[in-house]
């Protein structure tokens, strides 16, 4: 899916209206219709619920909401902001509630809020670009203060801009829930933005998708649909060498454990062969713990000092576990510049290459490189926002051809060709130690099925977010460790295969 702009919305309002032969009011009844639908799931009975509006069409879904959810038998309170010129379809939405039920409000007025209540907050939409007056503050400190049991947004959290970066000091209100429309906007996918909203929904409103291609964008929302669109068909013919052969190279005395979920990962999603390469205290840890894997084994004891030779592997993948022994660290750079196939490079690697001026030039194009983010300010230095931290990184994955992949909650993987794909799917349960080991594992092995970088890295992070999902549903996210996201691989592979 598509990440278009504020102002691309609008056009897609605009192209619907004509195509589907609508009017702009059809279009915000079919919104307020499913916002209706949702909210009242969230509102507990005999909360008191209030709408804070807007004068524009964000405010004209907060009065539509209302009058839908009076006709099923809530009672609301409407504020209003007090205008000159509010928006036609806003309007029309005022005189479909009768007067007394709206009370218009000022910016430095006191208002009357019961505690405990729902707050809609449907103020601004996408129709801001630049920050809110200070003013507003007092308004958001009151709905703040008057302890509501929840606060949802329509759209955007009011204040909030979706396509700039956003300062701690810009008046916003913060909410609980957001019901954002058709597809997610941008700011909301960052994880310095996550203070304004916990949590966001889409909902479909049929903008008409005959029309989408005309909207440029270097940002997508990877979901099922996307996925299935490259999956691989399997021929019946199929065998082991078919699915590649994937080498995992790491581990260090006392960290051999990443690499067993690493090779374990690979397995599980599907590599006809596993070998790892280890110092030798790796040895009888792998072969008892993974009877499915081979095993290579460095000269030395305790941590790799020869790099092996990888042209027979598909996939490759190097640093979990790794350690940053001097010698290690030295051999390792030696061994990468002379590298020429693509490399899964994560960990101890990263933070050798860190070290390194000029570490990208060392690199073999195509390369997928998994930063946490510690590892990522190693690499490309500090960032102001999460905007400037995206353009960096997309600057040096077009130069030096290369896919990262940056992890959080909405991991994205930034391509050699300039695209962000924004994954949907994982939990909190799986911040937890070698899920990202478990990753590199995905990755190596789909890139040894024959996956391109930048395919493996988009269907490896949404492979490995959604066995996590489907391992929550067993496991209680605290108790969720590393091993049990390959557990479920099977899990998510079946419900790519389905079609529901
Ligand atoms: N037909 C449509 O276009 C649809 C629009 N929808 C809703 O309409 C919203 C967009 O509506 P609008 O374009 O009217 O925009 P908004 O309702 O988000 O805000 C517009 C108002 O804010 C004022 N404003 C802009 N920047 C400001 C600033 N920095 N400080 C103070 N005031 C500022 C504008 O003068 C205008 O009055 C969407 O977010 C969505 O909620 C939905 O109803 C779906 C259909
Ligand atoms: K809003």
């Amino acid at each position: 899916m598509k990440i278009i702009n504020s102002k691309q919305i609008k056009e897609w309002d605009q192209l619907t209206i004509k195509h589907q032969n609508i009017s702009s009011w059809d279009l915000m009844e079919r919104a307020v219709l499913k916002l209706t639908e949702n909210i009242v799931n969230d509102i507990p009975s005999k909360a008191p619920i209030i709408i804070f509006c807007g004068k524009g069409n964000n405010g004209g879904d907060g009065l539509g909401v209302a009058r839908e959810l009076e006709k099923l038998g809530y009672k609301t309170l409407i504020y209003i902001l007090k205008s000159e010129n509010y928006s036609e379809d806003n309007l029309k939405n005022q005189q479909l509630l009768s007067s007394n039920e709206l009370h218009f409000f000022n910016l430095n007025e006191e208002l009357q809020l019961p505690e405990n209540s729902v707050i809609i907050d449907a103020i601004f939409g996408i129709g801001i670009n630049q920050p809110l007056d200070d003013d507003w503050n007092s308004i958001f400190n009151q709905i703040e203060k008057s302890n509501p049991t929840q606060i949802i947004s329509i759209d955007l959290p009011s204040g909030f801009i979706a396509d700039l970066p956003m300062q701690k000091y810009f008046p916003c209100c913060k909410s609980n829930k957001t019901y954002t429309f058709q597809v997610p906007k941008l700011g909301l996918l960052f994880p310095e933005n996550q203070i304004y909203t916990d949590e966001f929904i889409l909902l479909d409103i049929g903008l008409e998708q005959n029309v989408s291609n005309e909207f440029e964008t270097d940002y997508y929302f990877i979901q099922k649909n996307d996925i299935q669109k490259f999956l691989k068909k399997i021929s019946k013919f199929s065998h082991k060498g078919t699915f590649g052969h994937t080498l995992i190279i790491g581990g260090s005395l006392g960290k051999i454990g990443s690499i067993v979920l690493t090779a374990k990962a690979a397995l599980k999603t599907g590599s006809g062969l596993v070998t790892t390469y280890t110092p030798q205290c790796g040895l009888n840890i792998l072969q008892t713990n993974l009877i499915e894997s081979m095993s290579l084994v460095d000269d030395s004891e305790k941590q790799i000092e020869y790099f092996p030779e990888i042209k027979i592997y598909q996939g490759v993948a190097v640093g979990m576990g790794m350690g940053q022994h001097p010698t290690t660290d030295a051999n390792f750079i030696n061994w990468i510049k002379n590298q020429k196939q693509p490399l899964v490079i994560d960990a101890d690697a990263l933070n050798c290459l860190a070290k390194q001026k000029d570490c990208f030039t060392l690199i073999p194009q195509d390369s997928v490189l998994t930063p946490h983010p510690k590892e990522l300010q190693r690499l490309i230095g500090e960032w102001e926002n999460d905007f400037e931290k995206l353009e960096k990184v997309k600057k040096l994955a077009v130069f030096h051809q290369l896919t990262f992949i940056i992890k959080g909650f909405y991991t994205a993987v930034i391509t050699s060709d300039g695209k962000t794909y924004f994954n949907s799917t994982g939990n909190w349960g799986m911040a937890t130690a070698g899920s990202g080991d478990t990753l590199s594992g995905i990755i190596a092995s789909l890139i040894g099925q024959g996956y391109n970088s930048s395919e493996a890295s988009i269907l490896g992070v949404y492979l490995h977010g959604l066995a996590g999902d489907f391992a929550v549903k067993k496991i209680h996210p605290h108790s969720l460790i590393a091993s049990n996201i390959s557990d479920f691989i099977s899990e998510a592979y079946f419900y790519l295969d389905s079609n529901f």
